[in-house]
C-alpha cells in the first residue's frame, strides 16, 4: 500500500481532502480520524501536522505527502517536490514597522522573528546578511510590538494580519509557497505513477473547460487558432454542410474572451461544460 500524508489541521487540510476525494480516494468523515486506509485503491492515509509531514516523508515511514512548499523547504530533509498542487498559494516575506525598513540589507546585526527558522537562516546566508533569528511558534506579527524583534519574515496572504498590527512588507518575496506533494528523492513506490496522474487530472479538470461551438466551414482555422485546444481541437460534420461543429479544452480564466472573440468571428451556439474528470 501507497502511504501517504495528508494535513490534518490548519489552511492545507480541507483543500487536500477535497482534491482527494476529486480524484476518487476516500478520504475520513471525522477530523480525529489519524489513519484511513482505502483499500480498493491500495493506498493508506495518514493525518499529520503539516510541518511534520516532511519530516516523515524524509525519513523514508511514509512515502509520499501534501504540505506547504515554504513548510517542506523549512524542514530541511532529504525529499523532493513531486507536484505543486495549486492551492494554498501564499508568500513568505520580510516585514517591519510602517516606515522603519526598505531593504533586505538593513537587517544586518537586527532581530528577526519567525516560525519558519530553517528557511529564513537559509536565505540570509544566501544574502550574506548576518542576523539574530528568534524562533517563535505563531502570532509573530506580535514580537516587534513587544520588544523581541526588530523585524518578522511571515506568510502573507490577504496581509490583513500585518496591517492590523500596523506593519508592512518590505524587500521582495522570499519564497512564493503553494501546497505541494513531496516524496522522497530518486524512490519511486508502487501506486505513486497512478496518484500522480489522477492529481494531475484533477489540476487539468480544475484549469480547464470544454467549449462547443458551430461555425461556418470556411472559418474553422481562424476558429482553431483561437481554441486550440492540447493536441487539436475535434472538427466534426453538421447536419448543414456549410457548417462545422468544434470541441475543444480552454484554460477556464480565458473563457469569456474567447466566446467573445469567437461570436465575432461568426461562431454560433457556444457552450461551456465542466471537466469532471480526466487523463492528459
Ligand atoms: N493565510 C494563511 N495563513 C497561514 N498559512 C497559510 C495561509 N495561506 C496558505 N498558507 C499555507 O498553509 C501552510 C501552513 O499551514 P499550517 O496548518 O501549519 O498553519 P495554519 O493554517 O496557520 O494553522 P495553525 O497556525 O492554526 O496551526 C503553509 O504552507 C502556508 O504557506
Ligand atoms: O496575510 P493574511 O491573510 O492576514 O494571513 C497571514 C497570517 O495568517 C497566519 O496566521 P494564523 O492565523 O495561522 O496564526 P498563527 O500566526 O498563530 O499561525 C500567518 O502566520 C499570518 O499571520
Ligand atoms: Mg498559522
Amino acid at each position: 500500500m501507497l502511504r501517504v500524508a495528508v494535513p490534518n489541521k490548519g489552511s492545507l487540510s480541507e483543500s487536500a481532502s477535497a482534491m482527494l476525494s476529486e480524484a476518487g480516494y476516500r478520504q475520513r468523515r471525522d477530523t480525529r480520524e489519524l489513519v484511513m486506509v482505502d483499500p480498493e485503491n491500495e493506498i493508506e492515509f495518514f493525518f499529520l501536522r503539516p510541518r511534520d509531514i516532511a519530516v516523515y516523508v524524509g525519513s523514508g515511514t511514509l512515502d509520499v505527502g501534501i504540505t506547504g512548499r515554504d513548510l517542506f523547504l523549512d524542514a530541511q530533509v532529504d525529499a523532493e517536490e513531486l507536484l505543486p498542487l495549486g492551492f494554498g498559494a501564499s508568500t513568505f516575506r520580510f516585514a517591519g514597522p510602517v516606515g522603519h525598513f526598505a531593504s533586505v540589507a538593513e537587517l544586518e546585526g537586527r532581530r528577526l522573528a519567525t516560525s519558519y527558522d530553517g528557511l529564513l537562516r537559509a536565505f540570509l546566508a544566501e544574502e550574506g546578511v548576518a542576523a539574530t533569528v528568534v524562533r517563535l511558534d505563531g502570532a509573530v506579527e506580535s514580537s516587534v510590538r513587544l520588544g523581541v524583534a526588530d523585524a518578522i519574515a511571515d506568510v502573507v496572504e490577504t496581509g490583513n494580519t500585518l496591517k492590523a498590527a500596523g506593519m508592512e512588507i518590505f524587500g521582495d518575496p522570499i519564497l512564493r509557497s503553494e501546497a505541494v506533494l513531496i516524496g522522497r528523492r530518486g524512490s519511486a513506490p508502487a501506486g505513486l505513477d497512478i496518484l500522480m496522474r489522477r492529481l494531475q487530472g484533477v489540476l487539468v479538470a480544475r484549469q480547464y473547460v470544454l467549449l462547443d461551438y458551430d461555425i461556418r466551414k470556411e472559418l474553422v482555422d481562424q476558429a482553431a487558432a483561437l481554441t486550440p485546444g492540447l493536441e487539436s481541437p475535434t472538427i466534426s460534420p453538421l447536419r448543414d454542410s456549410e457548417w462545422v461543429a468544434v470541441r475543444s479544452m480552454v484554460k477556464r480564466n480565458s473563457t469569456n474572451r474567447i466566446m467573445d472573440e469567437l461570436y465575432d468571428l461568426g461562431a454560433r451556439a457556444i457552450l461551456v461544460s465542466t471537466i469532471h474528470a480526466c487523463r492528459i
